[in-house]
Protein backbone atom coordinates (compact mmCIF):
# COMPACT_ATOMS: atom_id res chain seq x y z
CA UNK A 1 0.00 0.00 0.00
CA UNK A 2 1.45 3.74 -1.27
CA UNK A 3 2.69 5.89 1.87
CA UNK A 4 0.87 9.41 1.49
CA UNK A 5 2.05 11.94 3.41
CA UNK A 6 -0.11 14.92 3.76
CA UNK A 7 0.76 18.43 4.72
CA UNK A 8 -1.80 21.25 5.51
CA UNK A 9 -2.64 23.52 7.97
CA UNK A 10 -6.10 22.58 7.11
CA UNK A 11 -7.29 19.89 9.26
CA UNK A 12 -10.47 19.25 7.00
CA UNK A 13 -7.82 18.20 4.11
CA UNK A 14 -5.71 15.94 6.50
CA UNK A 15 -8.65 13.98 7.42
CA UNK A 16 -10.01 13.76 4.13
CA UNK A 17 -6.76 12.36 2.81
CA UNK A 18 -6.65 10.06 5.67
CA UNK A 19 -10.67 8.99 5.24
CA UNK A 20 -10.25 7.62 2.32
CA UNK A 21 -7.15 5.51 3.17
CA UNK A 22 -9.20 4.32 6.62
CA UNK A 23 -12.31 3.31 4.04
CA UNK A 24 -9.83 1.20 2.11
CA UNK A 25 -8.20 -0.56 4.92
CA UNK A 26 -11.67 -0.71 6.36
CA UNK A 27 -13.05 -2.26 2.87
CA UNK A 28 -10.40 -4.77 3.10
CA UNK A 29 -10.42 -5.75 6.90
CA UNK A 30 -14.48 -6.44 6.29
CA UNK A 31 -14.11 -8.66 3.11
CA UNK A 32 -11.27 -10.98 4.46
CA UNK A 33 -13.28 -11.56 7.46
CA UNK A 34 -16.47 -12.21 5.48
CA UNK A 35 -13.92 -14.58 3.09
CA UNK A 36 -12.52 -16.03 6.66
CA UNK A 37 -15.91 -16.27 8.19
CA UNK A 38 -17.35 -18.29 4.84
CA UNK A 39 -13.71 -20.85 4.92
CA UNK A 40 -14.29 -21.78 8.82
CA UNK A 41 -18.23 -22.15 7.83
CA UNK A 42 -17.41 -23.91 4.94
CA UNK A 43 -14.67 -25.79 7.01
CA UNK A 44 -17.35 -27.01 9.86
CA UNK A 45 -19.69 -28.30 7.24
CA UNK A 46 -17.50 -30.36 5.93
CA UNK A 47 -16.54 -31.67 8.89
CA UNK A 48 -19.72 -32.36 10.24
CA UNK A 49 -20.09 -34.11 7.10
CA UNK A 50 -17.39 -36.30 7.29
CA UNK A 51 -18.36 -37.04 10.93
CA UNK A 52 -21.48 -38.37 9.44
CA UNK A 53 -20.30 -40.43 6.78
CA UNK A 54 -18.01 -41.96 9.54
CA UNK A 55 -20.44 -42.69 11.78
CA UNK A 56 -22.57 -44.08 8.76
CA UNK A 57 -19.37 -46.22 8.05
CA UNK A 58 -19.19 -47.31 11.40
CA UNK A 59 -22.92 -48.00 11.95
CA UNK A 60 -22.85 -50.09 8.60
CA UNK A 61 -19.84 -52.03 10.01
CA UNK A 62 -21.02 -52.98 12.72
CA UNK A 63 -23.97 -54.60 10.92
CA UNK A 64 -21.72 -56.31 8.87
CA UNK A 65 -19.97 -57.89 11.14
CA UNK A 66 -23.01 -58.75 13.27
CA UNK A 67 -24.31 -60.46 9.87
CA UNK A 68 -20.95 -62.44 9.71
CA UNK A 69 -21.08 -63.48 13.68
CA UNK A 70 -24.84 -64.73 12.96
CA UNK A 71 -23.51 -66.52 9.81
CA UNK A 72 -20.87 -68.41 11.89
CA UNK A 73 -23.03 -68.75 14.70
CA UNK A 74 -25.44 -70.83 12.40
CA UNK A 75 -22.94 -72.66 10.35
CA UNK A 76 -21.42 -73.59 13.80
CA UNK A 77 -24.95 -74.67 15.19
CA UNK A 78 -25.07 -76.59 12.04
CA UNK A 79 -21.94 -78.52 12.59
CA UNK A 80 -22.25 -79.43 15.98
CA UNK A 81 -25.77 -80.75 15.16
CA UNK A 82 -24.41 -82.72 12.29
CA UNK A 83 -21.96 -83.76 14.34
CA UNK A 84 -23.73 -84.74 18.10
CA UNK A 85 -27.26 -86.69 18.44
CA UNK A 86 -30.06 -84.50 19.17
CA UNK A 87 -31.56 -86.60 21.67
CA UNK A 88 -28.77 -87.45 24.28
CA UNK A 89 -25.71 -85.10 23.40
CA UNK A 90 -23.25 -87.58 22.50
CA UNK A 91 -21.50 -87.35 19.34
CA UNK A 92 -22.97 -88.96 16.39
CA UNK A 93 -21.98 -91.71 14.09
CA UNK A 94 -20.12 -89.63 11.39
CA UNK A 95 -18.19 -87.59 14.41
CA UNK A 96 -17.16 -90.97 16.38
CA UNK A 97 -15.44 -92.24 13.44
CA UNK A 98 -13.63 -88.87 12.77
CA UNK A 99 -12.74 -88.60 16.32
CA UNK A 100 -11.99 -92.41 16.49
CA UNK A 101 -9.59 -92.28 13.56
CA UNK A 102 -7.70 -89.43 14.25
CA UNK A 103 -7.11 -91.04 17.70
CA UNK A 104 -5.90 -93.54 16.37
CA UNK A 105 -3.54 -92.17 14.03
CA UNK A 106 -1.94 -90.67 17.50
CA UNK A 107 -2.41 -94.37 18.70
CA UNK A 108 0.42 -95.81 16.28
CA UNK A 109 2.65 -94.39 17.86
CA UNK A 110 2.49 -95.19 21.59
CA UNK A 111 2.55 -98.73 22.91
CA UNK A 112 -0.87 -98.66 24.60
CA UNK A 113 -4.24 -100.55 23.89
CA UNK A 114 -7.46 -98.77 22.95
CA UNK A 115 -10.95 -101.08 22.71
CA UNK A 116 -13.94 -99.77 20.48
CA UNK A 117 -16.94 -101.34 22.60
CA UNK A 118 -20.14 -101.94 20.40
CA UNK A 119 -23.55 -101.54 23.01
CA UNK A 120 -27.35 -102.39 21.62
CA UNK A 121 -29.96 -102.43 24.06
CA UNK A 122 -31.66 -105.16 24.81
CA UNK A 123 -35.35 -105.77 23.51
CA UNK A 124 -35.88 -102.08 23.14
CA UNK A 125 -38.31 -102.12 21.09
CA UNK A 126 -40.78 -103.65 23.11
CA UNK A 127 -40.30 -100.26 25.73
CA UNK A 128 -41.00 -98.28 22.64
CA UNK A 129 -44.68 -100.85 22.31
CA UNK A 130 -45.21 -100.56 25.86
CA UNK A 131 -44.40 -97.29 27.34
CA UNK A 132 -44.45 -95.45 23.90
CA UNK A 133 -41.27 -93.01 22.16
CA UNK A 134 -41.22 -90.55 24.78
CA UNK A 135 -40.46 -93.22 27.68
CA UNK A 136 -38.28 -95.13 25.08
CA UNK A 137 -36.25 -91.61 24.28
CA UNK A 138 -36.26 -91.07 28.04
CA UNK A 139 -34.19 -94.04 28.79
CA UNK A 140 -31.62 -93.57 25.79
CA UNK A 141 -30.92 -90.20 27.61
CA UNK A 142 -30.48 -92.21 30.65
CA UNK A 143 -28.38 -94.39 28.98
CA UNK A 144 -25.92 -91.84 27.62
CA UNK A 145 -25.28 -90.10 31.29
CA UNK A 146 -24.67 -93.35 32.64
CA UNK A 147 -22.44 -93.92 30.09
CA UNK A 148 -20.91 -90.70 30.61
CA UNK A 149 -20.68 -91.16 34.41
CA UNK A 150 -18.60 -94.68 33.70
CA UNK A 151 -16.50 -93.36 31.13
CA UNK A 152 -13.35 -91.03 31.83
CA UNK A 153 -13.32 -87.66 30.24
CA UNK A 154 -10.99 -88.88 27.33
CA UNK A 155 -12.93 -91.65 26.21
CA UNK A 156 -15.52 -90.93 22.89
CA UNK A 157 -19.10 -91.70 23.39
CA UNK A 158 -21.42 -91.95 20.59
CA UNK A 159 -25.15 -92.73 19.87
CA UNK A 160 -24.68 -94.56 16.27
CA UNK A 161 -28.15 -94.47 16.14
CA UNK A 162 -31.19 -96.44 17.61
CA UNK A 163 -30.66 -98.49 20.58
CA UNK A 164 -27.04 -98.35 19.46
CA UNK A 165 -24.19 -96.91 21.36
CA UNK A 166 -20.67 -96.88 20.76
CA UNK A 167 -17.28 -96.29 22.89
CA UNK A 168 -13.83 -96.28 22.23
CA UNK A 169 -12.16 -96.83 25.39
CA UNK A 170 -8.64 -94.64 25.28
CA UNK A 171 -4.95 -95.89 26.23
CA UNK A 172 -4.68 -98.77 28.29
CA UNK A 173 -1.67 -100.35 29.77
CA UNK A 174 -3.14 -103.90 29.49
CA UNK A 175 -5.70 -105.24 27.69
CA UNK A 176 -6.84 -107.07 30.83
CA UNK A 177 -7.50 -104.00 32.17
CA UNK A 178 -10.97 -103.93 29.80
CA UNK A 179 -12.17 -107.05 31.88
CA UNK A 180 -13.59 -105.13 34.83
CA UNK A 181 -14.69 -102.17 33.11
CA UNK A 182 -16.85 -104.66 30.37
CA UNK A 183 -18.59 -106.31 33.83
CA UNK A 184 -18.67 -102.59 35.24
CA UNK A 185 -20.39 -100.91 32.18
CA UNK A 186 -22.50 -104.39 32.02
CA UNK A 187 -23.98 -104.28 35.07
CA UNK A 188 -24.25 -100.55 35.54
CA UNK A 189 -26.77 -99.99 32.32
CA UNK A 190 -28.63 -102.82 33.56
CA UNK A 191 -29.67 -101.42 37.14
CA UNK A 192 -33.03 -100.43 36.90
CA UNK A 193 -34.16 -96.82 35.60
CA UNK A 194 -36.10 -94.82 38.18
CA UNK A 195 -38.70 -91.97 36.65
CA UNK A 196 -39.22 -92.68 33.28
CA UNK A 197 -42.90 -92.32 32.44
CA UNK A 198 -43.28 -92.19 36.19
CA UNK A 199 -42.06 -96.01 35.84
CA UNK A 200 -38.88 -97.90 37.32
CA UNK A 201 -37.06 -99.44 33.80
CA UNK A 202 -35.50 -102.34 33.61
CA UNK A 203 -33.25 -103.09 30.75
CA UNK A 204 -29.93 -104.70 29.99
CA UNK A 205 -27.44 -104.19 27.20
CA UNK A 206 -25.45 -106.62 25.12
CA UNK A 207 -21.81 -105.70 24.19
CA UNK A 208 -19.64 -106.92 22.26
CA UNK A 209 -15.24 -104.97 22.56
CA UNK A 210 -12.97 -105.03 19.54
CA UNK A 211 -9.42 -104.20 20.24
CA UNK A 212 -6.85 -101.80 18.37
CA UNK A 213 -4.35 -102.87 17.05
CA UNK A 214 -5.02 -106.58 17.50
CA UNK A 215 -8.81 -106.93 15.94
CA UNK A 216 -7.96 -104.14 13.41
CA UNK A 217 -6.22 -101.18 12.51
CA UNK A 218 -8.58 -98.56 11.41
CA UNK A 219 -12.20 -97.92 12.80
CA UNK A 220 -14.59 -99.15 10.30
CA UNK A 221 -12.62 -103.01 10.98
CA UNK A 222 -13.25 -102.36 14.28
CA UNK A 223 -16.89 -101.05 14.09
CA UNK A 224 -17.49 -104.09 12.25
CA UNK A 225 -15.37 -106.93 14.44
CA UNK A 226 -16.99 -104.75 17.32
CA UNK A 227 -20.75 -105.01 16.35
CA UNK A 228 -20.17 -108.59 15.47
CA UNK A 229 -18.82 -109.33 18.96
CA UNK A 230 -21.97 -107.95 20.00
CA UNK A 231 -24.57 -109.98 18.35
CA UNK A 232 -22.57 -113.07 19.38
CA UNK A 233 -23.05 -111.73 23.12
CA UNK A 234 -26.91 -111.05 22.14
CA UNK A 235 -26.79 -114.73 20.93
CA UNK A 236 -25.48 -116.57 23.72
CA UNK A 237 -28.22 -115.01 26.36
CA UNK A 238 -27.99 -110.94 26.15
CA UNK A 239 -26.99 -109.00 29.19
CA UNK A 240 -23.12 -109.67 28.95
CA UNK A 241 -20.07 -108.78 26.82
CA UNK A 242 -18.13 -110.57 24.47
CA UNK A 243 -14.97 -110.15 22.98
CA UNK A 244 -14.03 -110.68 19.21
CA UNK A 245 -11.54 -113.03 19.50
CA UNK A 246 -14.04 -115.30 21.64
CA UNK A 247 -16.49 -115.16 18.82
CA UNK A 248 -18.31 -118.52 18.30
CA UNK A 249 -16.25 -119.69 14.72
CA UNK A 250 -19.98 -120.64 13.60
CA UNK A 251 -20.24 -116.48 12.89
CA UNK A 252 -17.05 -116.42 10.78
CA UNK A 253 -17.66 -119.81 9.36
CA UNK A 254 -20.49 -118.74 7.70
CA UNK A 255 -19.25 -115.26 6.80
CA UNK A 256 -16.84 -117.63 5.38
CA UNK A 257 -18.85 -119.48 3.38
CA UNK A 258 -20.73 -116.82 2.04
CA UNK A 259 -17.65 -115.16 0.34
CA UNK A 260 -16.79 -118.71 -0.87
CA UNK A 261 -20.27 -118.41 -2.17
CA UNK A 262 -20.73 -115.50 -3.34
CA UNK A 263 -19.08 -115.83 -6.77
CA UNK A 264 -21.08 -118.73 -7.83
CA UNK A 265 -24.62 -117.37 -6.63
CA UNK A 266 -24.02 -114.53 -8.86
CA UNK A 267 -23.74 -116.51 -11.88
CA UNK A 268 -26.41 -119.07 -10.52
CA UNK A 269 -28.52 -115.88 -9.87
CA UNK A 270 -29.77 -116.53 -6.73
CA UNK A 271 -29.86 -112.45 -6.08
CA UNK A 272 -33.29 -110.84 -6.29
CA UNK A 273 -34.26 -107.45 -6.41
CA UNK A 274 -36.58 -105.79 -3.89
CA UNK A 275 -38.30 -102.45 -5.29
CA UNK A 276 -38.68 -99.52 -2.59
CA UNK A 277 -41.09 -96.66 -3.92
CA UNK A 278 -40.42 -93.05 -4.13
CA UNK A 279 -43.50 -90.82 -3.59
CA UNK A 280 -43.72 -87.13 -4.39
CA UNK A 281 -45.43 -85.49 -1.32
CA UNK A 282 -47.11 -83.14 -3.67
CA UNK A 283 -49.72 -85.39 -5.11
CA UNK A 284 -48.48 -88.80 -3.62
CA UNK A 285 -47.80 -90.24 -7.25
CA UNK A 286 -44.77 -92.92 -7.27
CA UNK A 287 -42.38 -91.14 -9.20
CA UNK A 288 -39.10 -93.54 -8.71
CA UNK A 289 -38.14 -97.08 -7.37
CA UNK A 290 -35.09 -97.99 -5.52
CA UNK A 291 -34.00 -101.52 -6.09
CA UNK A 292 -31.78 -103.07 -3.06
CA UNK A 293 -30.56 -106.72 -3.75
CA UNK A 294 -31.01 -109.45 -1.45
CA UNK A 295 -29.56 -113.04 -1.80
CA UNK A 296 -32.02 -116.02 -1.60
CA UNK A 297 -29.75 -118.17 -0.32
CA UNK A 298 -30.69 -122.37 -0.23
CA UNK A 299 -30.01 -123.02 3.30
CA UNK A 300 -29.77 -119.16 5.12
CA UNK A 301 -32.62 -118.10 3.58
CA UNK A 302 -32.93 -114.28 2.43
CA UNK A 303 -29.81 -111.85 3.10
CA UNK A 304 -29.21 -108.28 2.87
CA UNK A 305 -26.80 -106.92 1.43
CA UNK A 306 -25.50 -105.55 4.82
CA UNK A 307 -24.32 -109.24 4.77
CA UNK A 308 -22.25 -109.20 1.53
CA UNK A 309 -21.97 -105.76 -0.43
CA UNK A 310 -18.50 -105.00 2.30
CA UNK A 311 -17.41 -108.88 1.80
CA UNK A 312 -17.60 -108.29 -2.30
CA UNK A 313 -16.31 -105.04 -1.88
CA UNK A 314 -13.34 -106.14 0.06
CA UNK A 315 -12.89 -109.65 -2.02
CA UNK A 316 -13.07 -108.04 -5.95
CA UNK A 317 -16.95 -109.41 -6.70
CA UNK A 318 -18.33 -106.17 -6.54
CA UNK A 319 -17.93 -105.35 -10.61
CA UNK A 320 -19.51 -108.64 -11.01
CA UNK A 321 -22.25 -108.05 -8.28
CA UNK A 322 -22.96 -104.39 -9.70
CA UNK A 323 -22.97 -105.90 -13.31
CA UNK A 324 -26.01 -107.86 -12.03
CA UNK A 325 -27.59 -105.16 -10.50
CA UNK A 326 -27.77 -103.29 -13.00
CA UNK A 327 -28.62 -105.83 -16.43
CA UNK A 328 -31.37 -107.01 -13.49
CA UNK A 329 -32.82 -103.52 -13.32
CA UNK A 330 -32.42 -102.83 -17.25
CA UNK A 331 -34.33 -106.45 -17.77
CA UNK A 332 -37.46 -105.51 -15.27
CA UNK A 333 -38.18 -102.27 -16.76
CA UNK A 334 -38.03 -104.07 -20.54
CA UNK A 335 -40.16 -106.47 -19.17
CA UNK A 336 -43.00 -104.02 -17.30
CA UNK A 337 -42.85 -101.95 -20.54
CA UNK A 338 -43.76 -105.36 -22.64
CA UNK A 339 -46.54 -105.53 -20.11
CA UNK A 340 -47.66 -101.89 -21.22
CA UNK A 341 -46.99 -100.38 -17.85
CA UNK A 342 -46.00 -97.14 -17.38
CA UNK A 343 -42.58 -97.46 -16.13
CA UNK A 344 -40.91 -94.82 -13.57
CA UNK A 345 -37.04 -94.47 -13.11
CA UNK A 346 -35.33 -97.47 -11.23
CA UNK A 347 -32.69 -96.42 -9.29
CA UNK A 348 -29.66 -98.78 -8.20
CA UNK A 349 -26.83 -98.32 -5.83
CA UNK A 350 -23.05 -98.15 -7.37
CA UNK A 351 -20.04 -98.94 -5.11
CA UNK A 352 -17.50 -96.27 -4.99
CA UNK A 353 -14.94 -98.93 -6.61
CA UNK A 354 -17.87 -99.46 -9.66
CA UNK A 355 -17.21 -94.98 -10.39
CA UNK A 356 -13.42 -96.07 -10.65
CA UNK A 357 -13.76 -98.29 -13.68
CA UNK A 358 -13.50 -96.22 -16.55
CA UNK A 359 -15.55 -98.86 -18.56
CA UNK A 360 -18.63 -98.27 -16.04
CA UNK A 361 -20.63 -96.12 -18.42
CA UNK A 362 -19.61 -98.07 -21.64
CA UNK A 363 -21.10 -101.42 -19.66
CA UNK A 364 -24.12 -99.14 -18.68
CA UNK A 365 -24.84 -98.13 -22.53
CA UNK A 366 -24.08 -101.62 -23.72
CA UNK A 367 -26.80 -103.12 -21.31
CA UNK A 368 -29.50 -100.07 -22.33
CA UNK A 369 -29.09 -100.76 -25.54
CA UNK A 370 -29.17 -104.57 -25.43
CA UNK A 371 -32.80 -104.83 -23.15
CA UNK A 372 -34.17 -101.25 -25.30
CA UNK A 373 -34.33 -98.97 -22.39
CA UNK A 374 -33.68 -94.93 -22.23
CA UNK A 375 -31.11 -93.60 -19.71
CA UNK A 376 -33.44 -91.61 -18.60
CA UNK A 377 -35.17 -94.89 -16.77
CA UNK A 378 -32.44 -95.49 -14.53
CA UNK A 379 -30.68 -93.65 -12.02
CA UNK A 380 -27.34 -94.58 -10.28
CA UNK A 381 -27.05 -93.51 -6.29
CA UNK A 382 -23.50 -92.78 -5.27
CA UNK A 383 -22.96 -92.61 -1.71
CA UNK A 384 -20.66 -89.26 -0.80
CA UNK A 385 -17.29 -91.57 -0.24
CA UNK A 386 -17.56 -91.38 -3.73
CA UNK A 387 -16.65 -87.09 -4.02
CA UNK A 388 -13.81 -87.57 -2.31
CA UNK A 389 -11.73 -85.81 -5.10
CA UNK A 390 -14.01 -83.78 -7.29
CA UNK A 391 -11.83 -83.95 -10.14
CA UNK A 392 -10.71 -87.45 -10.02
CA UNK A 393 -11.58 -90.58 -11.71
CA UNK A 394 -15.18 -91.07 -9.93
CA UNK A 395 -16.05 -87.72 -10.93
CA UNK A 396 -15.25 -87.91 -14.64
CA UNK A 397 -17.37 -91.17 -14.95
CA UNK A 398 -20.11 -89.45 -13.09
CA UNK A 399 -20.09 -86.69 -16.33
CA UNK A 400 -20.22 -89.70 -18.58
CA UNK A 401 -22.96 -91.37 -17.02
CA UNK A 402 -24.80 -87.43 -16.89
CA UNK A 403 -24.00 -86.66 -20.56
CA UNK A 404 -25.84 -90.41 -21.55
CA UNK A 405 -28.79 -88.94 -19.61
CA UNK A 406 -27.99 -91.13 -16.35
CA UNK A 407 -30.27 -89.10 -13.67
CA UNK A 408 -27.47 -88.89 -10.68
CA UNK A 409 -28.19 -88.75 -6.95
CA UNK A 410 -26.20 -88.87 -4.16
CA UNK A 411 -27.24 -91.58 -1.26
CA UNK A 412 -27.41 -90.52 2.28
CA UNK A 413 -26.60 -86.84 2.16
CA UNK A 414 -25.40 -85.66 5.20
CA UNK A 415 -23.63 -88.92 6.90
CA UNK A 416 -20.46 -87.74 4.87
CA UNK A 417 -17.97 -84.48 4.96
CA UNK A 418 -19.27 -83.39 1.33
CA UNK A 419 -20.63 -79.96 1.66
CA UNK A 420 -23.49 -78.25 -0.70
CA UNK A 421 -21.02 -76.22 -2.40
CA UNK A 422 -18.50 -79.10 -2.69
CA UNK A 423 -21.07 -81.39 -4.33
CA UNK A 424 -22.67 -78.44 -6.73
CA UNK A 425 -19.29 -78.98 -9.13
CA UNK A 426 -20.47 -82.52 -9.69
CA UNK A 427 -23.19 -83.67 -12.04
CA UNK A 428 -25.95 -84.74 -8.94
CA UNK A 429 -29.42 -83.89 -9.91
CA UNK A 430 -31.11 -85.44 -6.96
CA UNK A 431 -29.73 -85.36 -2.70
CA UNK A 432 -31.10 -88.12 -0.79
CA UNK A 433 -31.67 -86.97 2.97
CA UNK A 434 -30.31 -89.56 5.03
CA UNK A 435 -32.65 -91.47 7.28
CA UNK A 436 -30.84 -90.19 10.68
CA UNK A 437 -31.93 -86.02 9.71
CA UNK A 438 -35.38 -87.93 9.34
CA UNK A 439 -34.99 -89.64 12.51
CA UNK A 440 -34.26 -86.80 14.67
CA UNK A 441 -37.21 -84.53 13.34
CA UNK A 442 -38.96 -86.08 16.11
CA UNK A 443 -36.86 -85.34 18.76
CA UNK A 444 -34.76 -82.25 17.72
CA UNK A 445 -35.95 -78.85 16.82
CA UNK A 446 -32.54 -77.92 15.31
CA UNK A 447 -33.00 -81.34 13.10
CA UNK A 448 -35.83 -79.54 11.82
CA UNK A 449 -34.18 -76.39 11.05
CA UNK A 450 -31.24 -77.41 9.49
CA UNK A 451 -33.56 -80.07 7.69
CA UNK A 452 -35.42 -76.81 5.90
CA UNK A 453 -32.40 -75.00 5.50
CA UNK A 454 -30.80 -78.22 3.60
CA UNK A 455 -33.96 -78.26 1.17
CA UNK A 456 -33.91 -74.49 0.74
CA UNK A 457 -30.32 -74.45 -0.26
CA UNK A 458 -31.04 -77.76 -2.37
CA UNK A 459 -33.86 -76.30 -4.33
CA UNK A 460 -31.57 -73.01 -4.60
CA UNK A 461 -28.55 -75.08 -6.25
CA UNK A 462 -31.73 -76.65 -8.54
CA UNK A 463 -31.35 -80.38 -6.91
CA UNK A 464 -34.40 -81.82 -6.13
CA UNK A 465 -34.71 -83.75 -2.19
CA UNK A 466 -35.60 -87.23 -1.25
CA UNK A 467 -35.70 -87.69 2.25
CA UNK A 468 -34.95 -91.42 3.30
CA UNK A 469 -36.49 -93.37 5.81
CA UNK A 470 -39.48 -91.85 6.58
CA UNK A 471 -41.16 -94.27 9.35
CA UNK A 472 -43.60 -91.77 11.05
CA UNK A 473 -46.82 -89.75 9.77
CA UNK A 474 -45.62 -86.30 11.55
CA UNK A 475 -41.91 -87.20 10.03
CA UNK A 476 -43.77 -86.63 6.34
CA UNK A 477 -46.32 -83.59 7.41
CA UNK A 478 -42.71 -82.29 8.82
CA UNK A 479 -41.59 -82.68 5.14
CA UNK A 480 -43.94 -81.60 2.77
CA UNK A 481 -44.17 -78.25 5.04
CA UNK A 482 -40.48 -77.95 4.47
CA UNK A 483 -40.68 -78.23 0.87
CA UNK A 484 -39.55 -81.48 0.73
CA UNK A 485 -40.20 -83.42 -2.85
CA UNK A 486 -40.09 -87.03 -2.38
CA UNK A 487 -39.92 -89.42 -0.09
CA UNK A 488 -39.05 -92.95 0.72
CA UNK A 489 -39.82 -95.04 3.70
CA UNK A 490 -41.73 -97.79 5.93
CA UNK A 491 -44.14 -95.65 6.17
CA UNK A 492 -45.56 -95.81 2.88
CA UNK A 493 -44.11 -99.36 1.89
CA UNK A 494 -40.97 -101.29 2.83
CA UNK A 495 -38.42 -102.63 -0.12
CA UNK A 496 -41.19 -104.98 -1.93
CA UNK A 497 -40.28 -108.51 -4.31
CA UNK A 498 -41.00 -107.19 -8.32
CA UNK A 499 -44.90 -108.54 -8.05
CA UNK A 500 -46.24 -106.17 -5.13
CA UNK A 501 -44.08 -103.38 -7.29
CA UNK A 502 -46.13 -103.97 -10.00
CA UNK A 503 -48.85 -103.86 -8.26
CA UNK A 504 -47.92 -100.51 -6.75
CA UNK A 505 -46.87 -99.22 -9.80
CA UNK A 506 -50.29 -100.12 -11.68
CA UNK A 507 -51.83 -97.98 -8.77
CA UNK A 508 -49.72 -95.22 -9.89
CA UNK A 509 -50.03 -93.59 -6.35
CA UNK A 510 -49.26 -94.54 -2.77
CA UNK A 511 -51.51 -92.53 -0.05
CA UNK A 512 -50.13 -92.43 3.40
CA UNK A 513 -52.35 -94.93 5.85
N1 LIG B 1 -37.72 -94.14 21.30
C1 LIG B 1 -36.91 -94.24 20.25
N2 LIG B 1 -36.85 -95.40 19.58
C2 LIG B 1 -36.02 -95.51 18.53
C3 LIG B 1 -35.23 -94.43 18.11
N3 LIG B 1 -34.51 -94.84 17.03
C4 LIG B 1 -34.84 -96.12 16.78
N4 LIG B 1 -35.75 -96.54 17.69
C5 LIG B 1 -36.37 -97.86 17.81
O1 LIG B 1 -35.42 -98.71 18.45
C6 LIG B 1 -35.76 -100.05 18.16
C7 LIG B 1 -34.47 -100.82 17.94
O2 LIG B 1 -34.77 -102.14 18.10
P1 LIG B 1 -33.72 -103.30 17.79
O3 LIG B 1 -32.38 -102.97 18.37
O4 LIG B 1 -33.75 -103.60 16.34
O5 LIG B 1 -34.39 -104.49 18.55
P2 LIG B 1 -34.51 -104.74 20.11
O6 LIG B 1 -35.97 -104.73 20.46
O7 LIG B 1 -33.63 -103.84 20.90
O8 LIG B 1 -34.03 -106.22 20.15
P3 LIG B 1 -32.55 -106.77 20.33
O9 LIG B 1 -31.61 -105.71 19.85
O10 LIG B 1 -32.52 -108.00 19.49
O11 LIG B 1 -32.39 -107.04 21.77
C8 LIG B 1 -36.68 -100.02 16.93
O12 LIG B 1 -37.98 -100.36 17.33
C9 LIG B 1 -36.67 -98.54 16.49
O13 LIG B 1 -37.92 -98.10 15.98
C10 LIG B 1 -35.33 -93.19 18.83
O14 LIG B 1 -34.67 -92.19 18.54
N5 LIG B 1 -36.17 -93.16 19.89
Amino acid sequence: MPLTVVVSRDWQEIRQAHAEHAQRLWGLAVTVSVLMLLATWALFRSMVRRQHLLEGLTLADQKQQALIAQLESEKQRALELAASDPLTGLHNRRMFYELVSSHLALARRSRKHYALLYLDLDHFKQINDTLGHHAGDALLQAVADRLRSMLRGSDIIARMGGDEFAVLVTAMDDMQDMDGLAQELVSGLSAPYDGIADQVVHTSTSMGIAFFPRDGHDVQVLCRHADTAMYASKKSGRNRFTYYDRVNNADNERRYRLLRQLPQAIADEQLVLHFQPKVRLEDCAIVGMEALVRWQHPEYGLIYPGDFIAMAEEHGHIQALGDWVMQACCRQIAAWRMQGMDVVPLAFNVSPLQLKDCAFPTRIATCLQHYGVRASDIEVEVTESCLVEPDGLSARVLYQLQNMGVHIALDDFGTGFSSLSQIRALPIGTIKLDKSFVNALRSSHEAGVLVTSIITLAHNLKMQVVAEGVELMDQLVYLKTAGCDVVQGYFLSRPVPAQQAEVLLRQGVLEPA
